[in-house]
Parts: C-alpha cells; sequence; structure tokens
C-alpha cells in the first residue's frame, strides 16, 4: 500500500524541491507542492517534479468566483495532478464549477477551516462559534456540491469521516509529538489524524527543516 504520509515542499528553488523529493522518494507517498512553489516554478516546475514518480498533490487553495476558477483549472489539465484544492468558501457554484473542470484522474478537495487559525481567528473574519462546527458545515457543502473531499485539522477529522464515511481527508499541521508547532494551531499527532480517519497526512518542516530529511521522514512512517 502507498503511504499516505505527503511531504509539502515549500521552497522556490526548484534544485532544493527536486533533492528534497529524491531524498525522501522512498518514505513517502506523494509531493505535496503549494503556492510558494508554483509561483517561482509554473508548470515547468510541476512537470520537473512529475518526473521523480510520485503523485503530485497540487496544492493551490482556488478561491474566486466561479468562471475564473473552473478556467484556471482548466488551465492546469497538462499537470494532471493527482489532488487539487480549493477554498470551500468559495461556495457551492464555485466548487461544482471547479469540479466539472477538473480531469478524471484529478480528486478535488476543499479547504476547510485552515490549520494556523483558531476560533480567536474565525471570530476575526466573521466566523463565529467553532472551528469544528465550520469544517462540519463546509464539509457537508463540499459533499454535496460532489467534491471527492476535504481539507481539515487532525481535531475535526473524526467528525468528518463519521459523516462522509467514503470521502478523502486530507490533514495537513500535523506534528510528531513534542514537534515545533510553528504557525500551526491545530495540530495533532500523525498517528492520531490517521486512527481518526485521515487519508493522506502532509507534513512541511517537520521534514524539510531536519538535519536528516529522510531520517525524519521514516521516523514518522514508524509511527503509522
Ligand atoms: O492545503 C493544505 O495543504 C494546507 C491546509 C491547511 O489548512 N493547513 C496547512 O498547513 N496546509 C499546508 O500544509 C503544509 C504544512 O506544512 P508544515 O506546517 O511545514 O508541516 C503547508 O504546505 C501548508 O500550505
Amino acid at each position: 500500500m502507498n503511504s499516505p504520509l505527503y511531504v509539502a515542499i515549500d521552497t522556490p528553488d526548484l534544485q532544493k524541491a527536486e533533492a528534497l523529493a529524491r531524498q525522501v522518494r522512498n518514505h513517502v507517498g506523494g509531493l505535496k507542492l503549494g503556492l510558494e512553489f508554483f509561483c517561482a516554478n509554473g508548470h515547468h516546475g510541476v512537470h520537473q517534479m512529475a518526473k521523480i514518480g510520485l503523485p503530485i498533490f497540487l496544492d493551490l487553495k482556488l478561491h474566486d468566483i466561479p468562471n475564473t476558477v473552473a478556467k484556471a483549472v482548466q488551465a492546469l489539465h497538462p499537470l494532471e495532478p493527482a489532488i487539487l484544492t480549493v477554498h470551500a468558501a468559495g461556495g457551492r457554484a464555485m466548487l461544482e464549477d471547479a469540479k466539472a473542470a477538473a480531469g478524471s484522474h484529478t480528486k478535488v478537495v476543499a479547504v476547510t477551516v485552515l490549520t494556523s487559525l483558531d476560533d480567536g481567528d474565525l471570530l476575526d473574519i466573521g466566523v463565529g462559534g467553532r472551528a469544528m462546527d465550520q469544517v462540519s458545515r463546509l464539509a457537508d457543502l463540499a459533499q454535496s456540491a460532489g467534491l471527492d473531499g476535504i481539507v481539515c485539522s487532525g481535531e475535526e477529522v473524526g467528525v468528518a469521516r463519521a459523516a462522509w464515511p467514503n470521502g478523502f481527508f486530507v490533514v495537513p499541521g500535523v506534528r510528531p509529538a513534542g514537534g515545533a508547532m510553528g504557525d500551526q494551531k491545530r495540530a495533532v499527532t500523525p498517528r492520531e489524524a490517521l486512527d481518526r480517519g485521515a487519508s493522506i497526512l502532509v507534513v512541511g518542516r517537520p521534514i524539510s527543516l531536519a538535519a536528516d530529511p529522510d531520517l525524519a521522514a521514516r521516523a514518522i512512517e514508524a509511527t503509522l
């Protein structure tokens, strides 16, 4: 079985990205490329990373009017990403049009509440109540709009999985026990996230900033 561990390759430097991916390739199930990488390297960079032979998770968190997002998703067809993110807050029509525009081999998943936000941060942007409730609301929306799954933290994935048994659940911001949180606020350990129902885990800095990234990836994999 492929590893559920996806490594976030968050760097604008293509050579560093390739080197990191090659170091960890035997102990991860896929490569997650996000805004930092894509803004610097675009389609060419994604094509280069795809040559490493692991599934590509393109994390662009698209969020705009439905027409713009659909056209952006169409423009990504040549990259054939295994997974693509959009923001659930873009609303039902945007989610439906994003899914309709995606290639048949691409899972479109909706980011619910960023793992860097807590209940207080949500209040700042006009969302009262708990992160858990907002994740549930947006997960229901994503499911009814025909998406493949959602992105949420390990704190919510159990409840979300129970409500959507065959959904695809991406859990980022996971941290090995005692690991540095950085800007993440709703983090659980990789093992906990998996036990609660995550389909895949996204881990960035605990691997990329380690003195030996392959050792760090292997140590995380050993806990799963
Ligand atoms: O969509 C994501 O992947 C994502 C959603 C979210 O809510 N939180 C989150 O951290 N991420 C991404 O997951 C990765 C986490 O990186 P680390 O905090 O370094 O492990 C980053 O690439 C983020 O862009």
